[in-house]
């Protein structure tokens, strides 16, 4: 293995995987924290999915320890540290503590800090980080439910977690190539700055951060900064040029659509799949509540539909129906009793021959992947940037597609089955 990554949850995992996977490096994702000794799958990246981005500090921290340790003994070079493109973290957040704990364990002298994702529309200018036009503060994230981001000012984000000294590689160094952002790197490093919040507008600025830090044994960032690596692993002479696959044969078997995100791109999908003719059968949590409505009831429903179309199951909502459902049920537990009955439909699901899923939302993934009882993935075919189909290797014979609630385009769930053979 050369590279390994500990994501800071499900979908981020995938899509990092993807962006490994797009430029050449065979790519395979595991669930959960390793247990001690665990052997891991071969690979030239292996991707740790975590469950760690909002849970309890020690926990964090603990969980993205034991990654690491596995996949270090695995024989990874270089560990990269994922998490949101759009920093999904406040002051009380785990990116500090668990990016502080890594540096120790790794002896890290420097890491930089750079969740820029163009192509999802993350873009970092003077340490400031942007979602399409708006800084993230002015974003819809300023509203997110479990980590509402009111500040876009990366250096003060990041400060705010951690001890360690945090600096600026500004545009004016990434425009110029790597070795201008080398000499900013060792300016800051002569200062004592430890973590360096790097500006990425475009892809060419990635790929040159990605250069500039090929020694580094520790990064932190979005999938983003995972796209010079490869070319670095190439250039050492330990990575064979790799096509990507354009399909993935999939096990013969029905389709369907699973949908627990109530973000602004998975609605927009949501009502393209309607007008689309998807036989659809949305999900009313205050009645999962109340037993009026059951997992059973949801999958014989999708299992009565015509087999030569997908279905969808869908609780996605808008924020002021969420709202009201989590003013009567209380937030965390409207999202268990969905994300449960989810778990158990897509357990289901698969009974009755479903081998193709699409499941929208990084919680909803993470229910879903837990109840298919899923442990290994292999990275296969883009089907919108940060989104790949992945093929089961340890768990149920299928493929599956684990969509971030904010990527995709409106029609995703109409193509995302043309890539399957
Ligand atoms: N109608 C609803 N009312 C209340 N809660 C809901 C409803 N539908 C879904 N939920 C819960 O909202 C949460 C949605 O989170 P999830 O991570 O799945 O989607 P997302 O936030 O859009 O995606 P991502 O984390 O990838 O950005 C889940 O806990 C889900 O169970
Ligand atoms: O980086 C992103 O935006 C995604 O991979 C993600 O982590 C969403 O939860």
């Amino acid at each position: 293995m050369l590279l390994g990554v500990i994501a800071d949850d499900m979908t981020g995992a995938t899509d990092v995987a993807l962006m490994l996977n797009r430029a050449g490096m065979r790519t395979v994702q595991v669930i959960g924290a390793p247990a001690a000794g665990a052997k891991l799958p071969e690979a030239d990246a292996v991707v740790v999915a975590l469950k760690s981005r909002t849970n309890p500090v020690a926990e964090a921290v603990a969980d993205s320890l034991a990654a690491c340790e596995a996949l270090l003994a695995a024989g990874a070079r270089q560990i990269l540290f994922k998490y949101c493109s759009t920093f999904d973290s406040t002051a009380q957040g785990n990116i500090g503590p668990v990016a502080d704990a890594l540096m120790q364990r790794l002896n890290a002298h420097q890491a930089i800090v750079c969740p820029a994702f163009p192509a999802n529309g993350r873009s970092i200018f003077q340490g400031y980080l942007f979602v399409g036009e708006v800084p993230l503060h002015e974003s819809s994230m300023k509203d997110h439910p479990l980590t509402p981001m009111r500040d876009s000012n990366l250096m003060r984000l990041m400060g705010a977690q951690t001890a360690h000294k945090v600096g600026l590689a500004s545009y004016a160094a990434v425009n110029q190539g790597a070795a201008a952002v080398r000499k900013r790197l060792a300016e800051l490093a002569a200062d004592g700055v430890r973590y360096v919040v790097a500006d990425a507008l475009d892809n060419g600025h990635l790929m040159v951060l990605g250069e500039a830090i090929s020694d580094h044994v520790l990064l932190t960032g979005g999938s983003g900064i995972a796209m010079g690596l490869p070319e670095n692993f190439r250039k050492a002479g330990h990575l064979p040029w790799r096509e990507t696959a354009t399909h993935l044969a999939a096990p013969a078997g029905r389709a369907g659509i699973i949908s627990g995100s109530c973000s602004t791109a998975t609605r927009g999908q949501i009502k393209a799949a309607l007008a689309a003719g998807i036989p659809a059968l949305k999900v009313d949590p205050l009645a999962l509540a109340s037993g009026k409505q059951t997992a059973k009831e949801l999958a014989d429903w999708a299992l009565a539909q015509p087999v030569d179309k997908p279905f969808l199951v869908y609780s996605s909502d808008d924020p002021a129906e969420v709202a009201s459902v989590q003013d009567k049920l209380g937030r965390d537990r409207a999202g268990e009793i969905v994300e449960h009955a989810f778990a158990e439909v897509a357990r289901q699901l698969n009974a009755g021959g479903v081998t193709r899923l699409l499941v929208a939302g990084g919680e909803t993934s993470g229910a879903v992947v837990q109840g298919l009882a899923i442990r290994t993935l292999e990275i296969g075919p883009e089907i919108d940037p940060g989104v790949p189909w992945t093929r089961v290797v340890d768990g149920p014979e299928m493929v599956v597609a684990l969509k971030s609630g904010n990527f995709g385009a409106p029609d995703f769930f109409l193509k995302a089955w043309d890539l399957l053979r």
